[in-house]
């Protein structure tokens, strides 16, 4: 199927919007409410869709209940997944008390440290010692991992998380982990996600002048 990144988030968004329209009392969508909603156009919701072969009725509208069961199975929300995260500081710790993962199906099942003052075995999630990770991500056959530790650290990790049989990783080190046929990576810059922000403000505070110039 050829699908891109911005296809998915485009997915994962009309799923936001028709919860939303479905907590409102709606049953029912069209492709243009999905369009409002989302920021796109309504030629883009039909081509999305019939890309991921979601289907429904467009002159009655999409049931909505419907389309989010369609979406639900290309999220693979029918069973739970397993996620571990190496590296328990301030962002391991921030996702690992996140409570929305839960209703996602996702289940943060362990956290790796290398340092010895933040493992602990017997919480409810435990977070173990650096060196029992491969062991561990065999043994109860993890398939998705998140990375983060300081860039130094990262590629390391990844190749243990790589020869133990990890499949995703959300990488939130600022560094590229190089690419690899096995592992899908995501990785969350979060430096350049606000450079990027912050480009576009100054971009349409300029533009904003410029016009205010004009008249
Ligand atoms: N915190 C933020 O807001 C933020 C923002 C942008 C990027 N990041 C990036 O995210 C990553 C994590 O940031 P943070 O603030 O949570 O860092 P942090 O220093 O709070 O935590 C990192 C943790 O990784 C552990 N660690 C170090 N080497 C390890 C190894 N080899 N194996 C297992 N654990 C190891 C450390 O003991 C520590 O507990 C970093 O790469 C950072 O650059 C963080």
């Amino acid at each position: 199927m050829a699908t891109n990144k911005n296809c998915i988030v485009r997915i994962s968004r009309y799923k936001n919007a028709l919860t939303r329209l479905k907590s409102l009392g709606f049953v029912k969508v069209f492709s243009s409410n999905l369009a409002d909603a989302t920021g796109t156009s309504s030629a883009q919701v039909r081509k999305d869709f019939s890309l991921f072969g979601i289907t429904g009725n467009k002159r009655g509208g999409y049931n909505i209940d419907d389309l989010v069961e369609q979406m639900n199975t290309i999220f693979g929300k029918h069973e739970v997944h397993k996620v571990i995260i190496v590296g328990f500081g301030n962002i391991g710790k921030a996702l690992m008390s996140y409570k929305g993962f839960e209703k996602e199906s996702i289940k943060i099942d362990a956290a790796f440290d290398i340092d010895s003052s933040k493992v602990n075995e017997k919480a409810e999630i435990p977070v173990y010692p650096f060196e029992k990770l491969e062991e561990y991500i065999q043994e109860n056959r993890i398939k998705l991992g998140v990375i983060s530790v300081p860039d130094v650290a990262a590629q390391q990790v990844f190749e243990v998380m790589k020869r133990a049989g990890i499949k995703g990783v959300l990488n939130f080190a600022p560094i590229n982990l190089g690419s690899s046929d096995e592992v899908v990576i995501n990785n969350i810059n979060l430096e350049m996600e606000l450079e990027n922000l912050i480009y576009y403000v100054i971009a349409a505070e300029k533009n904003k002048a410029q016009n205010n110039n004009d008249i």
